[in-house]
């Protein structure tokens, strides 16, 4: 692991130019920061110096603070570790300096990264920049300045919604709004950036310190107008997190008390912060979820991921739709089979309808959809199979069914093509088990809607080869998921997890508890919906299949609940057909839906666990929140 090193070069032209070097993202550790401190002093001494140019080693200016000192300050709960910079570093070094900076960025500038460029008079980018302050994803919120020079350079609101969206802007976009001075290639950067530090020096450019700028705040009320809004937004939506009041709250202390202010307001507020168990439980899901791309003798083993240019997805129904969907938008050639002609459209459709979607989300231009249907083909047989790179199957789970797919591929599929299932639960040795290259196996878990959710569990089996897991994961990054490495059981990891979660709330709900309350107590809890919405979403077919893979698995340990098996006789099958636990109206929230009330009745008396069940709901009602903790 090369070390963390700040170096400085002065150029004939009297530039000192400093530059952050400490991959692979150039974080802010520590001693990056010490750094920038001592170049800055010998500069500032230096007659020979002018002005500051500060780049980023290896194409990329900075990804920010250094994460792992906040795990430090976890481990020690003690914040001296995080001495304050803000004013020390950023203020009284190089923003009130005697000498201007202009900050060189490329690749990417975020959160303290982009907080060392805001404190610059200048910064000129490279195309396609990453600009942007994700703090609030980790539980904290910028702690180097940026709730105060952001507004300042692109507008209250902009700045408000990159911050509380944790949203980067590419240097493009940041030239419009005048966060970056001028875009410049990569090869003209550091000339056009000594260039225009000269420029500051002699006035021909001007000396902004972006602190004191306010022209692009608006008026105070205009400003307390906007944040009233977005507090208003965050209530509803993130009512758990406290960031995002807390960032709301410190831009306003600028705006009324002025920057200063706002900056020993963020500097308290950040410290704060970085204790609370939203910043511990995010910066442990920032590393875990990295930490999962490093799996032992299958990544650190030499081996290098084969090219995968063309899937082939056999069933064509939800999860189909949404796994080929997700691969075409990500410019993979999936060949789509079904059975025959009605379903083969049907999930072409919904494929299409996908698409469509992420393009009103404007999360897809209408280029890229139309190049990623043209990636799309539709088939009924297998003749398109023989040059296939991967085949996942996503059909219903029945093991007959798969075991009988997997037998029929086998024989038609280039021997290096590798075996998928996306089966969300069937033990993949048991899929495997008719065919011979049980190395090819293996289980490529989407979540629906498989073109939205980003995990993805690579489920293996004690014979997947690496070479295979290794492919997957490949492929998982390329289409934007996050690949875990899971091994073959019932349930795998999620759903192993999630099953007892939802036998608790069957058992509730048979002991007499009323469904929708038990929903409003998880999602009160901070998740985005309660089980029998998720059930209702999911479809309850998927719950029956599932439930009874759990309860061969771990006979005599489940509780059969016969309230889905009651629902689907009763012709209800969730979202999917409109008709759940919910009534679910366009453009409304989901209603409980009280014509389902005589159907938990029927499967109270049939399970008859507990007469009425009066008598235990308090001991039930904690019970059932500590078991969902
Ligand atoms: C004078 C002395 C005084 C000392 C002062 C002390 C400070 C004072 C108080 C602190 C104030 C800080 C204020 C600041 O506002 C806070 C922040 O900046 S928080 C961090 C904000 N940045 C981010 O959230 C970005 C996080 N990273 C990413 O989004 C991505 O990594 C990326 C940068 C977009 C790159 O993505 P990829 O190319 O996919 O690469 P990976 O994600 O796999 O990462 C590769 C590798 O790098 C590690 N890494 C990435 N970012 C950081 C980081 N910011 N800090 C530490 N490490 C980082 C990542 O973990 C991977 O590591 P590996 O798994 O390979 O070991």
């Amino acid at each position: 692991m090369s070390k963390a090193e700040v170096t400085m070069e002065v150029g004939n032209d009297g530039v000192a130019v400093i530059t952050m070097s400490n991959p692979p993202v150039n974080a802010l550790a520590l001693a990056i920061i010490a750094g920038l401190k001592e170049k800055y002093a010998e500069a500032m001494r230096r007659n020979d110096v002018k002005a500051i140019v500060v780049t980023g080693k290896g194409g990329r200016f900075s990804g920010g603070f250094d994460i792992n000192v906040f795990q430090k300050v976890h481990k020690t709960a003690d914040l001296s570790h995080l001495p304050d910079a803000s004013i020390d570093l950023l203020v009284n070094t190089v923003e009130d300096a005697k000498k201007p900076s202009v900050a060189a960025v490329e690749g990417l500038a975020l959160g303290g990264g982009l907080e060392v460029a805001l404190a610059c008079h200048a910064r000129i980018a490279a195309p396609k920049t990453q600009l942007g302050l994700p703090e609030l994803s980790l539980g904290v919120i910028p702690g180097f300045g940026g709730t105060q020079r952001l507004p300042r350079l692109v507008g209250l609101s902009k700045a408000v919604e990159m911050m509380r969206l944790s949203k980067s802007i590419s240097s493009e976009e940041g030239y419009k709004l005048g966060l970056v001075d001028a875009v410049v290639s990569s090869e003209e950067l550091l000339k056009v950036s000594r260039r225009w530090a000269l420029d500051i020096v002699n006035k021909r450019k001007p000396w902004v310190r972006s602190l004191h700028q306010t022209d692009k705040l608006g008026s105070v009320s205009e400003a307390l107008e906007i944040l009233k809004i977005s507090r208003q937004q965050a209530k509803k939506t993130v009512p758990h997190l406290p960031q995002h009041q807390a960032c709301l709250d410190v831009i306003e202390e600028g705006i009324v008390h002025g920057g200063y202010s706002g900056l020993l307001k963020e500097t308290k507020v950040f410290n704060e912060l970085v204790l609370s168990d939203t910043a511990k439980g995010l910066i442990h899901v920032f590393f875990a979820q990295r930490a999962t791309s490093k799996v032992p003798n299958v990544t650190d083993i030499g081996l290098k991921p084969r090219n995968v240019k063309k899937v082939a997805v056999i069933g064509g129904g939800l999860m189909g739709s949404g796994i080929a969907t997700a691969l075409i938008i990500s410019n993979i050639y999936v060949v789509l089979k079904e059975v025959n002609s009605e379903y083969l459209l049907k999930g072409i459709k919904t494929i299409e309808a996908n698409v469509r979607g992420l393009v009103t989300k404007g999360k897809l231009t209408q280029d890229k959809a139309r190049k990623a249907l043209s990636m799309l083909k539709g088939v009924l047989d297998y003749s398109e199979f023989k040059d296939v790179d991967m085949v996942i199957e996503a059909v219903i789970e029945n093991i007959p069914l798969k075991q009988k797919i997997f037998s029929e591929i086998e024989k038609i599929c280039s021997p290096h093509c590798i075996l998928a299932t996306n089966t969300s639960t069937i033990d993949l040795n048991l899929v495997g088990e008719k065919i011979s290259s049980q190395d090819r196996i293996i289980g490529a878990h989407f979540f629906s809607p498989a073109h939205v959710m980003p995990l993805l569990e690579v489920v293996r089996t004690e014979k997947t080869s690496a070479q295979v897991i290794l492919d997957l994961m490949t492929v998982g990054k390329a289409i934007k998921k996050i690949p875990v490495v899971v091994r073959s059981c019932t349930g795998f990891a999620v759903n192993r997890t999630f099953f007892p979660y939802a036998q608790g709330a069957h058992f509730l709900v048979n002991l007499g508890v009323d469904l929708f309350r038990i929903d409003r107590v998880i999602s009160n809890f901070g998740l985005p919906m309660g089980p029998f919405q998720l059930q209702d979403l999911s479809g309850y077919g998927v719950a029956e299949a599932v439930g009874k893979e759990f309860a061969t698995a771990f006979q005599g340990r489940t509780f059969e609940s016969p309230l889905v098996n009651l629902l689907l006789k009763n012709g209800r099958n969730g979202k999917q057909n409109g008709r759940g636990y919910y009534i679910y109206e366009k453009g409304s929230k989901p209603r409980p839906d009280p014509s389902v009330l005589p159907i938990i009745e029927e499967s109270r008396r049939l399970a008859n666990i507990m007469p009425g069940g009066k008598v235990l709901i308090s001991a039930i009602k904690g019970g059932f929140i500590a078991f969902c903790i």
